[in-house]
C-alpha cells in the first residue's frame, strides 16, 4: 500500500497492514474496503446518567434548573444548586483533611474522571498546593504504586501484543482530535528507574499541565504508555503489577514497535500532532530523537524541556551575579538526557551571545559521570552523547575531586542519584563563589543531590539554589530563603501551546531558546530579589502564553507555522487559545 508516496508516507510500518489511510484520510476510512477494520463511533448528545457519568460534560450539582429540566436529570440530583465555587471550596477542604500525599493524588485523579472542569478549576486556581499532588514528587510514588491503586486506564497501552495493531488501537481511544501526545516507555521514570507499565502516571500527570498550565483542551491531550516489558524484578514479582510480565524489549523488536507507533499516530492525526518523549532512558532517548526529528513534530522534554528551563534560570541569575553566560564555569553531575541536553542548549546560547564557535562554547561546561571527569582520554569508551564534551584534562576520580579542579560558578545535579551533593561538594563552591549557583535538579525530591536547607547552610546562605522538585523556604540565622522549581513543568505546557497554535510542523532547538528567553523575560527584580530564578507558578498561565508567543513567533520566522495568516498580536492570540475550566452553559 502507499507505493508512491514520499518521506511523509504515513503506512510503511508493515507493507501487510490492513488498514491506511488516503492523502487527506485522517483516519484511514475512506481506504477501509470490506477486509479492513474501522470504529464505528458515533456522536449522541448526552443526557440523563450519561451526562452525569461523562467527565467531560458533568457539572455534579452545578446543573441549572433549566439544565435539569432540558437534559434529563430531574430526581437523578439531590434539589440543591451548588456553584462551581462552591464545590471548588468544599473539595479543597476535603482534600487539604488527606494526610497522606498518594491520598490527595487518589483524590485528585477520581476527580479527574468524575468532572474534568472542576479538576482543571482546582489546579488552576491552587496550581503551587497541588501541583507537588498531581506532579512531582507525589506522581512518582504514584508509579511506584500504580498496580495498587490501579482504577481506570486514564491513558492508552500500547505493548508488544499490540504490534502490527497500533493504528487501531489508537482508533480506539475514545478522542478524535488529539493534538499532543506524552509517550514514555517507562524506563527511566524521574529518577526512580525502570517502572514499566507503570510509568503511564507521567504521561496522564504532564499533560494535566498540557492543560492546566498550557490551556490545552483536555480532550486534545492523549497519555501513552509503550509497553515492553520491564527489568525491574519487584515489579515483575508484584502480583499487581499492570504490565507485560517480560524483560524489555530491546534492539529491533524494541525500535520496530517505536517505529510502527510512530508512524500509526502522523498516520490517524497528521502532520500536527506534537509528540513529547518523556522519561525514556539514554541509551534510547538520543537516538528517537535524532530519528524522529526530521519526520515528525517531536521534542524530548528531558533533553530538550529541562535544558531551556534551566538556561532561562541562568540567564535571570546572571542579573544577580553579573557577567554573561560565557563568563561562568558549568559542572554537572550526570551526563545524560538533562546534563547534556541542558550542555547543548547553554552552549548554543553563549553562541548567540558572543560571537564564539560552538566548540568554544563547549569548552565552558564540564560534566561528571558515574567514572568521574569526562575528559579526552576517556573518548573511546564514552557514549557518543558525552563525547562533545570530553575535554583536555588529568582524570578525576569523582565529583568532589572535579570541582577542586575545575572551579565551577555553576553546579547541576542531573544523574538521578540523591544526596550527592553532599556538605564537602557545597563547602567546595562555596568557598571561591561570593554566590555559587546550585541547581539539584534531579526527581522525585528523594533523588535531588542536596535539600534546599543542606544548600542554603552549607554555603551560608550564599546560594542561588532551585531544584526539580519543590522545597518549603528555609529560615536560617532570621532570614528567609525561597527555594525556586527548576522543572520542566515552566515550559512543556507553553511550549506545547506555541506549537499548536501555530501548527507549527517541526520542533526546532531556536523554538526552545526562544521559550527560554520567554521564561527568563518574566522573572523580575521583586523576584530576584527574594532570591527566586524564576516567577512563581500562581502566575504560570501568564507566563505559558508569553512562552508560547515566543514558540509561535519563532516558528513563524522558520517557515515552519501553518496556522495562516500569522496573527498580529501573539500573546493575545495564546491567551485567547487557552482552555478555561469554567462551566459551559448547556443548551
Ligand atoms: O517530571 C519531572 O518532574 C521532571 C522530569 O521530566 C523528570 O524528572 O524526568
Ligand atoms: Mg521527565
Amino acid at each position: 500500500m502507499a507505493e508512491s508516496r514520499d518521506e511523509s508516507s504515513l503506512v510503511d510500518v508493515d507493507s501487510n497492514s490492513t488498514v491506511g489511510g488516503g492523502v487527506h484520510d485522517v483516519y484511514g476510512e475512506d481506504r477501509a474496503t470490506e477486509d479492513q477494520i474501522v470504529t464505528p463511533w458515533s456522536v449522541t448528545v448526552a443526557s440523563g446518567c450519561s451526562l452525569l457519568r461523562d467527565p467531560s460534560y458533568n457539572k455534579g450539582l452545578a446543573f441549572t434548573e433549566k439544565e435539569r429540566d432540558t437534559h434529563y436529570l430531574r430526581g437523578l440530583l439531590p434539589p440543591v444548586y451548588l456553584s462551581q465555587e462552591l464545590q471548588e471550596k468544599r473539595l479543597m477542604i476535603n482534600i487539604r483533611q488527606y494526610e497522606a500525599p498518594l491520598q490527595k493524588y487518589m483524590a485528585m485523579m477520581d476527580l479527574e474522571e468524575r468532572n474534568e472542569r472542576l479538576f482543571y478549576k482546582l489546579l488552576v486556581d491552587h496550581v503551587e498546593e497541588l501541583l507537588p499532588i498531581v506532579y512531582t514528587p507525589t506522581v512518582g510514588e504514584a508509579c511506584q504504586k500504580y498496580g495498587s491503586i490501579y482504577r481506570r486506564p486514564q491513558g492508552l497501552y500500547i505493548s508488544l501484543k499490540e504490534k502490527g495493531k497500533i493504528l487501531e488501537v489508537l482508533k480506539n481511544w475514545y478522542e478524535k482530535n488529539i493534538q499532543v501526545i506524552v509517550v514514555t516507555d517507562g524506563e527511566r521514570i524521574l529518577g526512580l528507574g525502570d517502572l514499566g507499565c507503570q510509568g503511564m502516571g507521567i504521561p496522564v500527570g504532564k499533560l494535566a499541565l498540557y492543560t492546566a498550565l498550557g490551556g490545552v483542551r483536555p480532550s486534545a491531550c492523549l497519555p501513552v504508555t509503550i509497553d515492553v516489558g520491564t527489568n525491574n524484578e519487584k515489579l515483575l514479582n508484584d502480583e499487581f503489577y499492570i504490565g507485560l510480565r517480560q524483560k524489555r524489549a530491546t534492539g529491533q523488536e524494541y525500535y520496530d514497535l517505536l517505529h510502527e507507533f510512530m508512524t500509526a499516530v502522523k498516520q490517524n492525526y497528521g502532520e500536527k500532532i506534537l509528540v513529547q518523549f518523556e522519561d525514556f532512558a539514554n541509551h534510547n532517548a538520543f537516538e528517537l530523537l535524532a530519528k524522529y526529528s526530521s519526520t515528525h513534530l517531536v521534542f524530548n522534554d528531558d533533553i530538550q524541556g529541562t535544558a531551556a528551563v534551566v538556561l532561562a534560570g541562568l540567564v535571570a541569575s546572571l542579573k544577580v551575579i553579573g557577567g554573561t553566560l560565557a563568563d561562568h564555569t558549568f559542572l554537572f553531575l550526570g551526563a545524560g538526557e538533562a546534563g547534556t541536553g541542558i550542555a547543548e542548549l547553554i552552549a548554543l546560547e553563549m553562541t548567540k551571545q558572543s560571537n564564539k564557535l560552538l566548540e568554544e562554547a563547549r569548552e565552558k561546561i564540564w560534566l561528571v559521570d558515574s567514572k568521574g571527569l569526562v575528559v579526552k582520554s576517556r573518548i573511546e569508551s564514552l557514549q557518543h552523547f558525552k563525547k562533545p564534551w570530553a575535554h583536555e584534562h588529568e582524570p578525576k576520580k569523582d565529583l568532589l575531586d572535579a570541582v577542586k579542579a575545575i572551579k565551577p560558578t555553576v553546579l547541576i545535579g542531573t544523574s538521578g542519584v540523591g544526596k550527592t551533593f553532599t556538605k564537602e561538594v557545597i563547602e567546595a563552591v562555596s568557598s571561591y563563589n561570593k554566590k555559587p549557583i546550585i541547581l539539584a535538579l534531579s526527581n522525585p525530591t528523594s533523588q535531588s543531590e542536596c535539600t534546599a536547607e543542606e544548600a542554603y547552610t552549607w554555603s551560608q546562605g550564599r546560594a542561588i539554589f532551585a531544584s526539580g522538585s519543590p522545597f518549603d523556604p528555609v529560615t536560617l540565622n532570621g532570614k528567609t530563603f525561597t527555594p525556586g522549581q527548576s522543572n520542566n513543568a515552566y515550559i512543556f505546557p507553553g511550549f506545547g501551546l506555541g506549537v499548536v497554535m501555530s501548527g507549527a510542523i517541526r520542533v526546532r532547538n531556536e523554538m526552545m531558546l526562544a521559550a527560554a528567553e520567554a521564561l527568563a523575560n518574566q522573572v523580575t527584580q521583586e523576584h530576584l530579589d527574594k532570591g527566586l530564578i524564576y516567577p512563581p507558578f500562581r502566575s504560570i498561565r501568564k507566563i505559558s502564553a508569553q512562552i508560547a508567543a515566543g514558540v509561535a513567533r519563532k516558528a513563524y520566522e522558520l517557515g515552519l507555522a501553518t496556522q495562516l495568516p500569522r496573527p498580529a498580536d501573539l500573546v493575545a492570540f495564546a491567551e485567547s487559545c487557552m482552555y478555561s475550566p469554567v462551566y459551559r452553559n448547556y443548551r
